[in-house]
């Protein structure tokens, strides 16, 4: 690559062309994406060592072109790879030959019921506008899952009534234990009559750059998924005049969905939404479009289901006739420089699984600030390994860090956050002020593992830095938490 014009072909991902364009300003880099607009990363700001904030713009792809010319952008989704001719065919029939190759076409929404048209999912801004449609209209709806969506949702709809089927014993498990759990509960049972905190991050959609160049994409292809505060900009309010109606029905899954015809024949006796603080408006014997058998053997009418149930990598159009290794969750497996099993092919974000050695405070998490990170970092392989020279691995992979929010509550996650992997092995030590903060953090063999943030606590840097530095704390004991120490001052 060092010598003449040669090209890399890109498949999506705003991070890594701009990367590699800065460090090749003389090659081609030519980024497929079957999305109509480009999500760039701006306002990055690195808050400390490993916890980043930025927000996600949707651009359009001229943007990029014009501020690095040598990226070009196709706008067309791939659907066939052919790696050991190292060229790609894209849908609008024309063939792209590559040198290196880097695969970033994120993950698809894990539904429970695929191609039923009362299940929902949710994943990129055309499946979130149709949700929001949907909501106007909808009485009662069902979240099935108890993740990142399910979190963000049971918390912002407003004026519907919400069934939330949970797998577990206490809500948020990707992210919270059961303390945590109890503390966010009494949230979202209350009047959501506080005033927002401030978005820290902000989707702006270019609705122009989108309107125009939709009809470019296929409906089949998916866009790119939401990121932070994806809800910022829709209103996701129901036809009734009250704020949190919710029932959360726990350790069950869904059994069966009956039409309304179908459920009529079973004449089985679905459960009335339970009063909470008198705000039910449905009547006991309303008819509905959709009826859910839960495993716990209760059955619910509902208007639709949304299927926040975890994503699957999207590696479907790259498989065919290629070889590649996969990880158990569907994911390309990528080496610690990024490099799929087939050469000149890497891949990044939630299309990968990542299958070097981790640091042992280090997790993949399908996220965007992982996606950020990877693109940047696979950018550089790619760039050193045209040079010849590998490259250590990023920093950024040294401790997991994510920071977001839930039910208006600043949360921050570190290292073995949940004691992911730890065993039984290890202490939990918590402060806990209702309403305010909770903190967690994870102890083993005095040194600190992990912790959660919940609330303006103004500890996640010293916690990043006790985690890194795996200094051992065993004297300090309970001190480590006590709210009359500043801790900040202690470890300076
Ligand atoms: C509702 C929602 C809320 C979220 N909130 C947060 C959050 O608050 N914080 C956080 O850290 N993470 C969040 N995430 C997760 C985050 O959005 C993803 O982890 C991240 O976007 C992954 O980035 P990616 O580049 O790997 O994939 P994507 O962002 O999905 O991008 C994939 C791109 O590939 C394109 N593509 C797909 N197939 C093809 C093909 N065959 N040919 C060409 N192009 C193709 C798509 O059009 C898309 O542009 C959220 C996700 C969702 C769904
Ligand atoms: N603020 C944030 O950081 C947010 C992050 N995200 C990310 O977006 C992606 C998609 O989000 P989610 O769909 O919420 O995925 P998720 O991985 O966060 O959660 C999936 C949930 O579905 C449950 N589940 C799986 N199969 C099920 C089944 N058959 N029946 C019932 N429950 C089942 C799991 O137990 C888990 O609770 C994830 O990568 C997530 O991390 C999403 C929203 C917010």
């Amino acid at each position: 690559m060092r010598n003449g014009k040669q090209r890399s072909r890109i498949q999506n991902e705003r991070v890594l062309p701009s990367k590699l364009a800065v460090n090749f300003p003389t090659e081609d880099i030519v980024l497929v994406t079957a999305s109509p607009v480009i999500k760039a990363v701006t306002n990055f700001k690195q808050v400390s060592k490993v916890l980043e904030e930025f927000d996600v713009e949707e651009q359009p792809s001229t943007v990029l072109e014009n501020r690095f010319p040598n990226i070009k952008v196709i706008e067309s989704g791939v659907k066939q790879l052919k790696s050991e001719e190292h060229c790609i065919f894209t849908e609008d029939g024309r063939q792209h030959a590559y040198r290196k190759l880097c695969l970033c076409a994120g993950a698809k929404p894990k539904l429970i019921c695929e191609g039923n048209p009362y299940v929902l999912g949710i994943r990129d801004t055309d499946s979130a506008q149709e949700f929001q449609k949907q909501l106007t209209k909808a009485k009662r709806i069902m979240i099935v899952g108890n993740g990142g969506i399910a979190l963000e949702l049971v918390y912002e709809i407003e004026g519907c009534e919400v069934i939330w089927a949970i797998k577990d014993k206490a809500i948020g498990n990707t992210f919270f234990d059961a303390g945590a759990a109890e503390f966010l509960t009494s949230k979202l049972m209350s009047e959501k009559s506080e005033a927002k905190i401030a978005p820290k991050r902000t989707i702006y959609t270019i609705e122009g750059a989108r309107k125009e160049n939709r009809s470019k994409a296929k409906a089949d292809n998916v866009g790119s998924a939401l990121g932070p505060d994806w809800h910022g900009g829709l209103d996701l309010k129901g036809p009734q005049e009250f704020s949190h109606s919710i029932h959360i029905e726990t350790r069950c899954e869904v059994k069966k969905i009956y039409l309304q015809e179908e459920f009529k024949i079973t004449k089985k006796k679905p459960l009335a939404f339970p009063k909470h603080q008198d705000k039910s408006v449905t009547l006991d014997k309303e008819m509905w479009p959709v009826y859910v058998e839960l495993t716990n053997g209760k059955i619910y009418g509902c208007d639709f289901l949304v299927s926040a149930t975890g994503v699957t990598p999207n590696v479907q159009p790259f498989l065919h006739g290629n070889n590649f290794d996969l990880g158990e969750d569907g994911g390309l497996k990528v080496d610690d420089q990024m490099r799929t099993s087939l050469p000149d092919i890497y891949a990044a974000g939630d299309i990968c699984t990542a299958c070097w050695q981790p640091s042992p405070v280090w997790q993949q998490m399908r996220l965007w600030t992982q996606a950020r990170q990877m693109g940047w970092y696979a950018a550089k392989c790619m760039a050193a390994a045209s040079l010849g020279h590998p490259i250590d691995m990023d920093f950024s992979f040294e401790l997991f860090a994510h920071v977001t929010k839930f039910f208006n509550y600043k949360v921050v996650l570190l290292g073995k956050y949940n004691a992911q992997g730890l065993g039984s092995d290890h202490e939990l030590m918590l402060r806990c002020t209702r309403g305010q903060e909770y903190i967690k953090v994870v102890m083993q063999n005095g040194r600190m593992m992990g912790a959660v943030l919940i609330g303006e606590t103004d500890l996640e840097e010293t916690f990043e830095n006790l985690i890194l530095n795996q200094m051992d704390l065993s004297s300090y004991g309970e001190d480590l938490l006590d709210p009359n120490i500043d801790i900040e001052d202690y470890f300076d």
